[in-house]
């Protein structure tokens, strides 16, 4: 475990930790429609009526992504999740989101978790500025927090840097622009559990550097934070716990340190 050194773990006045998740056992399996192939073509729907009997033969495929994952986390803990594409790291993120139901064991969580991806959802066709409404309000702000914290999320971001671009529709926004924007909205609000899908990856140098300085903040302010990211930088910056999923399975659980260097051990990099 990674915790003996950890010295922002937020303790309990009787010094026990405080857990914040516990995935037991997690399976995620995802089901597909028209996944069997040659959807379109005459002989595909023939070959379906006449298989009609199994649900895999009319197209519907099963991906198990995620494959009895369990571990706990604590309150006061940055953990980075790592492994090779598609190993189920996103996948696992929006079950403690509770976006995805378990299709086997359970995700406990304490408090209210806030899943930043790179595809939250805001709107392409409103301007930055209504999306800091928007997205401050889906997280639960009062219209009166969101105007206090108005100007630090412009400026958190950084978007009004090369002009004045908070008053375009979201969507004339590069991809590193949009993820600097959602960061900073969701990095406005103290979150008891939150977590961040690649979102550092598209900002910049400089932007990264900012972010990384908030996520120590937020651990401090005693939530969790999750992070997501193909960055090992990044992760050693950040993160004191990593979890290594492959093929939907957790390899390892560990200190940071420990568990990069046998990743990068294994992937050469
Ligand atoms: N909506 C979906 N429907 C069906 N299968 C999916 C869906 N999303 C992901 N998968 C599958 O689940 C598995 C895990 O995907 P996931 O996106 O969780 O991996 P990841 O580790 O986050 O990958 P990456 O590093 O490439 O972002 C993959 O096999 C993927 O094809």
């Amino acid at each position: 475990m990674a915790d003996e050194t950890n010295d922002v773990t937020a303790t309990a006045a009787d010094g026990a930790r405080i857990p914040t998740v516990i995935a037991d056992d997690v399976h995620i399996v995802y089901r597909v429609n028209g996944g069997g192939g040659g959807k379109g073509s005459a002989t595909a729907a023939l070959s379906r009526i006449l298989r009609r009997d199994k649900a895999e033969s009319r197209g519907v495929r099963t991906v198990h992504a995620v494959r009895g994952v369990s571990f706990t986390a604590y309150r006061g803990e940055a953990i980075g999740l790592i492994g090779t594409n598609g190993s189920g790291k996103s996948t696992l993120l929006r079950a403690i989101a509770g976006l995805l139901p378990t299709e086997k064991g359970k995700v406990y969580t304490d408090g209210q978790p806030s899943l930043l991806g790179v595809n939250a959802a805001l709107m392409g066709d409103l301007t930055g500025e209504r999306n800091v409404i928007l997205g401050g309000l889906a997280m639960g702000m009062s219209r009166e927090e969101i105007r206090e914290r108005y100007q630090d999320i412009v400026d958190f971001s950084g978007i009004n840097e090369k002009g004045d671009f908070i008053t375009l529709p979201m969507r004339t926004y590069s991809s590193g622009m949009g993820a600097r924007l959602r960061f900073a909205i969701a990095a406005a609000k103290n979150h008891d559990v939150l977590m961040i899908d690649e979102a550092l990856a598209t900002g910049d140098r400089k932007f990264q550097i900012r972010s990384e300085q908030r996520i120590r903040e937020l651990r401090k302010e005693a939530g969790t934070v999750f992070l997501v990211s193909h960055s090992n930088k990044s992760i050693r910056d950040t993160c004191d716990r990593v979890l290594w999923l492959e093929k939907g399975e957790l390899l390892m659980d560990g200190p940071t340190a420990e568990v990069l260097r046998a990743y990068e051990k294994e992937t050469g990099r």
